[in-house]
Order: C-alpha cells, then structure tokens, then sequence
C-alpha cells in the first residue's frame, strides 16, 4: 500500500538497521512488511544481504533482492564487472509494485547515498523514488561532516520533488559529543524535515527478540514508535555556548627592546609569517580578543543565547509533517534548552545526561527496553501504511 524509499548520506549509516526498526514497528501495530533490496553488492552468494538482515532483526518480512553483484562497489560499476545485468528504476518500481499489492509497507533499501548509479544510464534511487512516487526516510550519522551531506541529499530529493518524510540518525553513541548534540536540532534544518528517530550505537548487536522489543523506542510516532522527538532534543540539548575567561594579563620578564631610530624604507614590506594576505584581517578587540562577525563582544558576565536567530522548521512549526512532537511552546522551532526539563519544569523522561534514554541500553546492558515512556504523546492506530502518504 505504502512504498518508502529508505537513503542514506552514504554507505555504512545504518539504513539495514533502520529499515529493521522501521519493520519492526510496523509489524508490531500489525502491518504487513516487505523490503526491497534492488542490488545487493559486496555479498557472496551464499551470505544474508541486507533485506535478510531486517527479516533477522524485525521478525517476519517478505524479503525481496533484484540483483546481486560480490564486490562491494556501487550497483552499476558492481554490475558491469561481474558480467550481470544492473537494474534500473523501472525494474525496482515494478517490484516495488507488487509487493505493495500485497503488504501494507515496502520499505526499499538504497544501496550507499541518494544519486548512486544503479545502470549505465545513471539512474538513481533518486530517480527511482521519483518515478514511484515514494516518500524517502534518509538515514544519517549524528557527527560532524553529516549536515553537509544531509543537506546535499535533501537537495537533491527536492530537485526532483521527491518529498523526505524525515531524518533517523543511524547509530546514537552513549556519549554523544558537542557537534553531535548539536545536531539533533540542525539535522532537521538541514533536511528540511523532521528528526524521527535515533538508534542506539548496537542496535544490531541487540538480540532479535530485544531489538524488537525496543525499536519503537527508537521511531517517532510517525512511523510507528513513541520516541519523543522533543525530550529527546531536551535531554542531549549541548549547554550554552560560553565563552573561555578572558586570561589574566602575564608580567613580560624579558626587557624592552630597543627602539633605534632606523631611517625610512619605502620598499613595501612583506607581512609577517601567519599574516592574512588579503587585507581581511579580522579586527583586533580591546583585551586581544579576536571579533570576526562584526558584532558587539560579549561583556563579562554576559551570556550568549546559543543560536538565537535559528531557523524555524518548515511553515513555522513542526505541524506540517503531521505530528506536534517537535514543537516548541509558543510555536517556536526547537532551542537549544540548556537543562534536561521540559518547559514548565517537568522532568523528561531522559532522567540526566548520563542515563540512556527510553531504548537506549547503557554499555553492556541487553536491551534496556522496560523504560517507561513518560511524556509520550497518545498516538492513534493507524489505517495499513497510511503514516507514509500524508
Ligand atoms: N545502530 C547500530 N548498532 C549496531 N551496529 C550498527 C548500527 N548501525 C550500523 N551498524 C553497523 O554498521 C554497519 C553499517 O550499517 P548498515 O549495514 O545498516 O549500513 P547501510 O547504510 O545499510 O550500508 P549499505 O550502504 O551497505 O547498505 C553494519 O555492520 C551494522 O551492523
Ligand atoms: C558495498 C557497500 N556496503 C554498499 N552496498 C554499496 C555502496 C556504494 C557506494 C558508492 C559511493 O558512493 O562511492
Ligand atoms: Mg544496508
């Protein structure tokens, strides 16, 4: 009924793993699952692709691969050195097709990023997507370097209207770093979507049964979880941006140098070493501080609201991708909180940044899906695969 296109910012993301969560959720609301592997690469014969590795972690799946090529390359270069047929978008969306007759959801697996070639033509997932008419999940890292790459794959989808149901960050450490905190609120400017989920760091190290167990801890409502997309953001949200104390001034022990009085040279000078050579030299603040935006220093003492000018989602709030799990009150985009509470000062369910979230096992711990889902906002059973459609 429903054909979602799951990509990634590139290979090795986590799209088999989300794909897995996605099945998983789906089939637990009753759904029936089939995903589609069009070209499986860098797999033998004899070993599980990845739609047999969703069917593993989600439970029972219709399982589907059009082609298969042993060397791990791109399908098309894959393809043509093994002698085999690639296969293009028509192929795919009329397999697509018919698994969609039959099951509720096809979740279609890419293979690597959005514009890989899948025949000699160059056709894309992309292009498939577009010829199918199916919304796409992009599975993305939480690191430095993934907005970027997340922006230039949205970019892409829009180019050829291709509508991104949202962002699922493929692997979320325990001990997530700044530019990863930061992404959680400039994942969604960057795709231009909402966040719908995050999945722990070993999700595919959970056993089938825990991994079943937790992966609607790791989606949105939307696609079937009761991750809390806001309290979620709340609980990671990095502190605020403050800059370091100013450095208490050093006595000079060595003396002054002498000042000779050197008569005028008036060859040009070259600057010194480390010297900006375009004139462009930011401008030196009183006290040695460095100012390269123009604006006012702060003061000490004062405080900078991190991002303050940060883009709203799209339409101004969050209601456009039907669902009000982002929003923020007062209709404003997601700040960037600077404590783990939700406004109006009750306590998310992410008790402090050291515990794991809802579903996400601390280190060593099998599962860690009895969380309790405080907060979580009621969610009404869906009709077969129409979460996919709106
Ligand atoms: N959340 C996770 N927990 C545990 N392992 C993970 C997780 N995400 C990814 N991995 C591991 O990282 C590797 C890449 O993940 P995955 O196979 O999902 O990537 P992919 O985006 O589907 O790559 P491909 O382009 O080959 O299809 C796999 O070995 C997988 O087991
Ligand atoms: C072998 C690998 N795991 C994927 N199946 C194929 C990834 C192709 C990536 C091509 C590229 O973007 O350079
Ligand atoms: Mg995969």
């Amino acid at each position: 009924m429903a054909i979602v296109v799951v990509t990634g910012t590139g290979t090795e993301v986590g799209k088999t793993v989300a794909t897995a969560a996605v099945a998983a959720a789906s089939l637990a609301q009753g759904l029936s699952v089939a995903v589609l592997k069009p070209a499986q690469t860098g797999v033998a014969e004899h070993e599980p692709g990845d739609a047999a590795e969703v069917a593993r972690l989600a439970g029972p799946v219709t399982a589907a691969e059009l082609a298969r090529y042993p060397e791990p390359l791109a399908p098309v270069t894959a393809a043509l050195r093994s002698g085999r047929n690639p296969v293009g978008p028509e192929e795919i969306a009329e397999a697509a097709a018919k698994l969609a007759a039959v099951h509720d959801v096809v979740l279609v697996e890419g293979a690597g990023g959005l514009l890989v070639r899948y025949d000699e033509k160059g056709s894309t997932l992309a292009d498939t997507a577009a010829l199918m008419g199916a919304r796409v999940l992009l599975v993305a890292p939480a690191g430095l370097g993934t907005l970027n790459a997340t922006a230039l794959t949205a970019e892409a989808l829009a180019a050829r209207k291709v509508i991104c149901l949202g962002v699922i960050i493929g692997s979320w450490a325990p001990d997530p770093g700044l530019a990863e905190r930061c992404n959680i609120a400039d994942l969604p400017v960057a795709a231009n979507a909402p966040l719908l989920g995050a999945l722990p760091e070993r999700a595919a190290a959970l056993s089938p049964a825990a991994f079943r167990a937790a992966a609607a801890d790791w989606l949105a409502p939307e696609l079937g979880g009761r991750w809390d997309a806001q309290a979620f953001a709340a609980h990671y949200a990095p502190a605020p941006y403050a800059p370091a104390p100013e450095a208490a001034p050093t006595p000079d022990p060595s003396p002054a140098p002498e000042v000779s009085a050197a008569p005028y040279d008036p060859t040009p000078q070259q600057p010194p070493a480390g010297t900006a050579p375009y004139g462009s030299e930011p401008q030196q603040q009183p006290g040695g501080a460095t100012e390269r935006y123009g604006s006012v220093p702060p003061q000490p003492g004062e405080s900078i609201p991190p991002h303050a000018s940060h883009p709203q989602q799209p339409g101004g709030s969050t209601a456009a991708y039907g669902s009000d799990s982002q929003q923020q009150p007062g209709g404003e985009a997601s700040p960037y909180p600077s404590d783990s509470r939700q406004p109006g000062g009750q306590a998310t369910p992410y008790a402090s940044a050291d515990q794991p979230a809802p579903g996400l096992p601390a280190q060593g711990e099998p599962g860690g899906t009895d969380a309790p889902a405080g907060g979580v906002p009621a969610q009404a059973p869906p009709m077969p695969g129409d979460r996919f459609s709106r």
